[in-house]
């Protein structure tokens, strides 16, 4: 099974370098699992989305919490050893389509790595958190790039991509040499518009090999997309880098590219020389991709025996609903099922061609297309884990839809009534990569239906551990062979980052960053009830831990002057420039975010001058909240404080009537 690093810790992204989210440590088993409790917790200093997957070495825990900082903890105690605060400037928040989030950092030879959501690659002196250097990975600061991916080092080299093809941006992965900082190679994974030569060592393969599939020419504004966001792996064996690359920007491939070509090389799995960054092979699992259906996914590398044979594949699971195993020396797929339920978009993947069956109207060019998976994906950057012990695949899944509206003609602007959308779902599931068929599943009524819960873990005593984005934020651990649920402790936070696990002085640790937050659910509304935001936490677990638990605090009420009128043609307006500008971080309609504090509660929208300071003129701009001063007037800003002002009086009215909350 590859190369396994020391079992005692967690020294790497993905537990070790194949990334297989599997320890091999069995201490917790299902005889004594009911005994696991908090060992330690420790609080950080953002209410903002915790996606951070921690890497314990030499007994430091370090962990990466929204907006890019960095703890380094005594694993076995909680206490800190330093902390690291980049202080990314609040106004690149929203540049980010999906929060402030950040994913690990990359540990080794005694330097932490970071990149911040700002995209600066910081390397950390590891025993004192000091900077040792700090390289821009940011190819043009004109575009909306954002970073919220966990380095990878290999080789003497630390790589990342970045994010922002929901705003119109290039996609690229840049490799730095460890010690210096000093740039190695990038790779673009898109074309540069006609005319201009990058001088990287992807030039000349994206002259041959991805120009001819591009048309049209919106792509040269928007950069064409394809950012690496999230899932890169260091192959050990075959000494070669995987990188899981992007959606289309902008998403429709009737815009983005007159409707033609595959767009190369978006939505791909790519394989470079990790020394050059040269082209190796790509499989393009999205051809002309039109869904935001990134192959950022995390990679799981694995030996399977197939047909008889040994055969060293890529397990991977992107948004696009099907599951792929991939030859990692060839880049041939060899098997491409569906993972998902109900998929709308194709009716499967041919297996001579190894393209996708796409269903006529897919492309939603002349009408909408009632589509499944939705833009968060049927799996989305919550990580999957793989027992080479059950060789089963464990699959953070969402049954989920969303109407792609028409980008041309007279059906343009009709949209699909969602309550007559089918139901959401969300699942963690037992996949088998050789025969397609799921084994059992543990159903998630009532987690946001856009993640499905947080990342997985998988232990050699058969324990899947995954914690729940519900109410609760419920960490569980299931019979990895029979789905049997054999524990469940409130957090009592909401769970998306992946547990994680290590031992220290005989005892075994199960540790998990709390906090929800990302992407998905402001677009799409969450069947979560509401609650109060509460400050991120590492919380440790292990067998007859001590430590007690923060209590959830009560949800603040309806924070809006009762008697305040606020006049219908306000409302109105306010309704419209609010669905312009500000759903992505604060929700849709009365629908509460999962990034920000329900604005139907904030005092602030009870006080015309306050909101006037904070929503016009930048008050709240190191927090992240923009300033729209330029792009709204103050007339704008005052009908979005009424269109509010009316929600939070219909809720408070709500509330009296004892009408649920969504
Ligand atoms: O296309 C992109 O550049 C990009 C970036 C990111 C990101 O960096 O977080 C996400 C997505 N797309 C995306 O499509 C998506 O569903 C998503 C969810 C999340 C999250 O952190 O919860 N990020 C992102
Ligand atoms: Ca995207």
């Amino acid at each position: 099974q590859g190369v396994q690093p020391s079992a005692q810790e967690w020294a790497a992204h993905g537990g070790s370098s194949n990334e297989q989210y599997y320890s091999q440590l069995t201490q917790i088993d299902a005889s004594n699992v009911a005994d696991l409790k908090p060992a330690w917790f420790f609080e950080y200093d953002t209410v903002r989305g915790q996606e951070g997957e921690a890497i314990v070495a030499d007994g430091v825990l370090y962990i990466s919490t929204a907006w890019s900082k960095v703890y380094a903890l005594d694993a076995k105690t909680g206490a800190e050893l330093w902390k690291y605060d980049p202080k990314v400037p609040g106004e690149a928040g929203p540049k980010g389509c999906c929060d402030v989030v950040n994913r690990g950092v990359a540990v080794s030879d005694g330097r932490v790595f970071i990149t911040t959501f700002d995209g600066r690659m910081v390397a950390l002196d590891a025993k004192t958190g000091s900077e040792l250097w700090v390289a821009d990975t940011i190819a043009n600061h004109a575009m909306d790039y954002t970073s919220t991916g966990a380095p990878r080092v290999f080789k003497g080299k630390v790589i990342i991509g970045q994010g922002g093809a929901e705003k119109g941006v290039r996609g690229y992965v840049t490799a730095y040499d460890v010690a210096t900082g000093a740039k190695a190679w990038r790779f673009y994974l898109t074309p540069p518009p006609p005319g201009v030569v990058d001088g990287e060592v992807s030039d000349r393969v994206l002259e041959e090999m991805a120009r001819p599939t591009w048309f049209g020419d919106l792509w040269h504004t928007t950069g064409g997309g394809g950012a690496p966001w999230d899932s890169i792996v260091y192959d050990e064996e075959l000494d070669q880098l995987l990188i899981g690359t992007g959606n289309g920007s902008p998403h429709s491939h009737y815009l983005r590219s007159a409707g033609q070509g595959d767009n190369l090389f978006l939505a791909s799995v790519l394989a470079l020389d990790p020394d050059t960054g040269e082209y190796r092979w790509h499989y393009q699992q999205t051809p002309g991709d039109s869904w935001d259906y990134t192959s950022v996914q995390n990679m799981i590398l694995a030996d399977l025996e197939i047909d008889g044979r040994p055969r060293k594949v890529i397990l991977h699971a992107p948004k696009n609903g099907f599951f792929y195993v991939i030859d990692r020396e060839s880049g041939q797929p060899i098997s491409a099922r569906p993972y998902a339920e109900d998929i709308r978009w194709a009716t499967g993947i041919d297996t001579t061609f190894w393209r996708p069956i796409e269903v006529p109207g897919a492309r939603y060019v002349d009408r909408p297309f009632l589509n499944s998976p939705h833009v968060g994906g049927a799996h989305n950057w919550q990580p999957m884990a793989f027992s080479p012990r059950t060789g089963l695949a464990y699959i953070p899944t969402v049954r989920n839809y969303f109407t792609y509206s028409a980008t041309s003609g007279p059906h343009q602007g009709e949209v699909i009534d969602p309550s007559e959308l089918p139901k959401s779902d969300a699942y963690l599931q037992a996949f088998d990569p050789l025969t397609g068929q799921e084994r059992w599943r543990v159903d998630a009524n009532g987690w946001k239906p856009d993640t499905g819960g947080g990342g997985v873990l998988v232990t050699a005593s058969d324990l899947v551990f995954q914690g729940r984005g519900d109410i609760l934020g419920e960490m569980l651990a299931i019979d990895a062979r029979s789905g049997e649920v054999l524990w469940r402790y409130a957090t009592p936070n909401a769970v998306m980052a992946s547990p994680i696990t290590y031992m220290i002085d005989g005892e075994q640790y199960i540790a998990v960053s709390t906090g929800g937050g990302g992407g998905g659910n402001p677009l799409l509304g969450s069947t979560n009830p509401p609650r109060e935001k509460q400050p991120g936490r590492m919380v440790v677990f292990k067998l007859n831990g001590t430590a007690t638990l923060p209590a959830p605090p009560p949800l603040a009420g309806p924070a809006t002057d009762p008697d305040e009128v606020f006049p219908a043609d306000k409302v109105a307006l306010g309704a419209q420039v609010y669905g312009r500008n500000c759903i992505f971080c604060h929700g849709m309609n009365r629908q509460q975010s999962n990034i920000i504090t329900d604005l139907r509660r904030s005092p602030v929208v009870a006080n015309a001058q306050v909101w006037r300071a904070v929503v016009h003129d930048g008050a709240f701009l190191s927090r992240g909240m923009p300033k729209f001063d330029g792009k709204l007037s103050v007339e704008e800003v005052e009908a979005i404080r009424n269109y509010m002002g009316a929600e939070s009086q219909a809720l408070a009215r709500d509330q009296r009537a004892g009408v649920a909350e969504r």
